[in-house]
């Protein structure tokens, strides 16, 4: 186990800039998911803290111990990426022992290794196939085994899943936060998938074009947004974000209420929407809509997305206009031109 801390960590390629000033540090044992679209320098920043790329400037240390200069060998750091690279000629045995015997290990140690990632992962019956005939998620599996045998103090899972289709991948997930829990790694992994994110690490760290832009729990990057770029990130589908006089509002689809349902708690905003169309989920209804009324006139006539429950959807039909509420506990406010999340209480309505 261990802590990673980067300090004003920058990386750049000549003009292009990959990273851009990153600071931030892990909690001991925990699963970080590095969330960002394409290009915000995610992957720079996993190979940076790997030791395949050196900082253009800024610090790196693990438990408080620069690693700036060390080579990727000494810093005891896992990977796991995209493609599981192991040696299709080499059993499975031998694959997940190839970095042990490498480092010329004991053997009885390397036995003990094997066993206990045998039975943590539990990949006993695969132990004597080769690569060519293991499904995508047992190849992910042996993968890992191979990044444990040398109880990493970090690993670092680059986008570990996204060559294993939806199902198998919900599966292995979760087969990935339940050995998360078993060993209690430090973990940075890399995804631009929220689900996996939301669902699976401790804290998210979302980036863009090289920055951080907030590192939180799922929970606060849902409810608690530093900025419209997380909150326009985070949630399927995201954050409405409706421009005001003097700031921007940001409402959660499921925080649309019907104005005759509305809970008896003070409103920040009142609209009318026209209801463009409807599509069901099961248990609740997504309505896509314009705003006809409510918000300042120079920015009339946004489109919405809410949520609403099964049991509100009867009132609701297509092209009709209806009234619905926002409460002030559920919005979110944010500066019009940093894109800042501001405290309530300097913002007028309208
Ligand atoms: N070796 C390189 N040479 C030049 N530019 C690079 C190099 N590696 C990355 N970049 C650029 O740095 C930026 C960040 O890339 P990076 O791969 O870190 O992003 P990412 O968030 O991992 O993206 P993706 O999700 O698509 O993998 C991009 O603009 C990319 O084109």
């Amino acid at each position: 186990m261990a802590i990673l801390t980067t300090h004003a960590l920058k990386k750049h390629y000549g003009r292009i800039i990959a990273v851009d000033g990153v600071d931030m540090e892990t909690v001991d044992g925990e699963l970080l998911a590095v969330l960002g679209p394409s290009g915000s320098g995610k992957t720079t920043l996993m190979r940076l803290v790997a030791g395949l790329e050196e900082p253009s400037s800024g610090k790196l240390y693990i438990d408080g111990h620069p690693i700036m200069g060390v080579p990727p060998r000494k810093r005891n750091i896992a990977m796991v990426f995209q493609s599981y690279a192991l040696y299709p000629n080499m059993t499975v045995r031998d694959n997940i022992l190839f970095p042990l015997r490498a480092r010329k290990i004991a053997s009885d140690e390397q036995k003990r290794q094997l066993e206990w990632v045998t039975e943590i992962l539990e990949i006993a019956d695969l132990l004597d196939r080769r690569p060519t005939r293991l499904s995508g998620g047992q190849s992910q599996r042996v993968a890992l085994a191979r990044a444990m045998v040398r109880t990493p103090d970090l690993f670092l899972f680059d986008e570990p899943l996204s060559s294993l289709d939806a199902q198998i991948r919900s599966q292995a997930r979760g087969e990935l936060r339940e050995l998360h829990d078993r060993t209690r790694i430090t973990t940075l992994y890399v995804t631009h998938d929220q689900t996996e994110a939301l669902g699976l690490a401790d804290r998210i760290m979302v980036m863009e074009k090289g920055i951080v832009h907030q590192i939180g729990t799922p929970q606060q990057l849902y409810y608690d947004p530093a900025d419209t770029f997380v909150a326009g990130f985070i949630g399927d589908p995201p954050m409405n974000l409706l421009q005001l006089e003097n700031a921007i509002i940001g409402v959660r689809p499921e925080h649309f209420h019907l104005a005759s349902e509305a809970p008896g708690k003070e409103i920040a905003l009142e609209l009318e929407i026209e209801v463009e169309h409807l599509e069901f989920l099961g248990a609740e209804w997504l309505i896509y809509g314009v705003v006809r009324r409510g918000l300042p006139q120079q920015h009339q006539q946004p489109r919405v997305i809410g949520r609403l429950r099964q049991a509100a959807m009867p009132t609701i039909g297509t092209r009709e206009t209806h009234h619905f509420v926002v409460t002030k506990e559920d919005a979110c406010f944010f500066d019009s031109n940093t894109g800042s999340r501001l405290s309530e209480a300097k913002v007028a309505i309208a």
